[in-house]
């Protein structure tokens, strides 16, 4: 491996912990690749130098005393709506332009104590709601695959910064597919674990039922590094899962002979682009071949999912942004009347069009006339799908198809279409309101841009489906396929 900087972690870790490279030299050189890359890219909001070089130090002379740590030296990305102290925390939102915690998300803590450096953080659809990244108030992130194409949506930076190599892993969130998803358009690897698996404390809520931090990477074995340190139960988490710490690269070496995949039809929907759904089914073809069972599953109430969950998380983040009023924290106007005055016109300067609108919609989802017929509607939508997927469980092991019904999109595309954007998501939201876990890795290209195959777990079964998916890379090249702009000596 000559060139260190585009690396995978795992490789990364080798070199550092070989003495081939100090943990200073490789954030340094991964920092001058993101300085370089980020004015095209717009991948990251704020890039910490002083305080990348600070803790990659510390991290060699740790391990120069001999101490060692999981991630010790490596470096990473955290999505900007992981709270970090001291460094701005903006969720992509001009209301929290200004805002800087005063402590870490239990994420970004677990990663820190297991030695991970932070270079900074990622960019986002304000406060999480978008499947492009346009919805940024700091401008769109860009998808290395070219031509003005966007990374996806919401955390469409974290997933540019991994495709571009300007770190080898970073986290983000998924509460409707925005790990998954912008994985898939830029052919990197994303899972979005088990509700409840990966505290959310600290992370700014969007929908809190459905919100969930998880790792992006190149690969599915760096996925595992990633999540092994990331999952913790936490008491100031009390939707936190009780399962323990866990070795999730435990099973990434054993075949897949005889594990049953679940493959939906209802996966395989009219809106699904031809050319993906047959690299869907290559990749499906490849793990039977390796000794996987293919076997039909019925998900009846899935054609409701995107209904459902378009009124459960507005009415979710209609709530949660109550919060920013103007008062406490986030941005405030200049010269309010009165307190009327400052609150509407704090709000509707601070928040985006895209925010504002699920402020209405949620809103009015909860509102006393409409509750029975919207949001409890959508609650028992959300139990008959959750129901569905116990049932297919019943008989397979996991479920796969593809992640987004296109590849990636040109920047502008979908920005005056609200319901074509939100159909992207019309493969990944089920996951979210049944709680199951999910990832995504690269498993073709589609008029030369990258897709996704989705593969869907039972409750904590993330190892198994990693192990799938390490399998899968070990037997095809799609995760190793670099975006063009990469290869033609921009970087
Ligand atoms: N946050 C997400 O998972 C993205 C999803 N497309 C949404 O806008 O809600």
């Amino acid at each position: 491996m000559s060139d260190l900087t585009i690396a995978t972690l795992r490789q990364q870790l080798d070199a550092l912990e070989s003495g081939q490279i100090s943990s200073l030299e490789l954030v340094d050189a991964q920092l001058k690749r993101t300085e370089h890359l980020n004015g095209a890219l717009n991948a990251f909001i704020s890039i910490d130098r002083d305080g990348a070089m600070a803790a990659a130090a510390a991290a060699d002379q740790a391990r120069a005393m001999g101490q060692r740590a999981p991630l010790l030296g490596v470096p990473i990305a955290h999505k900007d709506l992981f709270c970090t102290q001291g460094l701005r925390t903006s969720c992509g939102s001009k209301m929290l332009d200004n805002f800087i915690a005063p402590y870490n998300a239990t994420v970004v803590e677990n990663l820190t104590e297991a030695g991970a450096v932070s270079l900074g953080k990622t960019n986002m659809d304000e406060f999480a709601m978008g499947s492009s990244n346009e919805n940024s108030y700091y401008g769109p992130a860009v998808n290395p695959w070219g031509e003005r194409r966007v990374p996806g949506g919401s955390s469409g930076g974290s997933a540019a910064a991994v495709a571009a190599s300007m770190v080898a892993a970073a986290t983000a969130t998924d509460t409707g597919g925005s790990i998954r998803q912008p994985a898939a358009f830029t052919g990197t690897s994303g899972i979005k674990p088990t509700y409840g698996r990966c505290s959310r404390f600290g992370m700014v809520a969007y929908a809190s039922s459905l919100d969930q931090a998880g790792p992006i990477a190149q690969t599915a074995e760096d996925l595992a590094l990633m999540l092994s340190t990331m999952v913790s139960h936490d008491p100031k988490d009390s939707t936190s899962a009780h399962e323990g710490p866990e070795d999730f690269t435990r099973l990434l070496n054993n075949d897949v002979q005889g594990l049953r995949i679940g493959v939906p039809e209802q996966f395989f929907s009219q809106q699904l682009d031809d050319q993906v759904a047959q690299a869907t089914r290559d990749a499906l073809a490849t793990l039977e071949q390796r000794g996987a069972v293919l076997v039909p599953v019925e998900l009846p109430n899935l054609a409701h999912s995107l209904a459902a969950y378009y009124v459960i998380a507005p009415a979710e983040a209609s709530a949660n942004l109550s919060r920013f009023d103007g008062v406490r924290y986030g941005h405030r106007c200049d010269h309010p009347a009165n307190l009327q005055d400052l609150y509407r016109r704090s709000r509707s300067e601070g928040f985006g069009l895209e925010v504002q609108r699920r402020i209405l919609v949620g809103t009015y989802a909860l509102s006393a006339s409409f509750f029975d017929a919207y949001y409890v509607k959508a609650q028992q939508i959300r139990r008959l799908i959750k129901n569905d997927f116990m049932r297919a469980f019943e008989t397979v092991d996991v479920i796969a198809g593809p992640t987004t019904p296109t590849p990636a999109f040109k920047i502008g595309e979908k920005s005056d279409d609200p319901a074509d954007m939100y159909l992207q998501d019309v493969y990944t939201i089920s996951a979210n309101l049944a709680g199951l876990p999910g990832l995504s890795i690269p498993c073709g290209l589609v008029d030369g841009l990258p897709v996704g195959l989705q593969i869907l777990g039972q409750h904590f079964d993330e190892a198994r489906m990693l192990q799938l998916a390490h399998q899968y890379q070990l037997n095809t090249d799609w995760h190793q396929q670099r975006a063009p702009m990469l290869t033609e000596g921009a970087a």
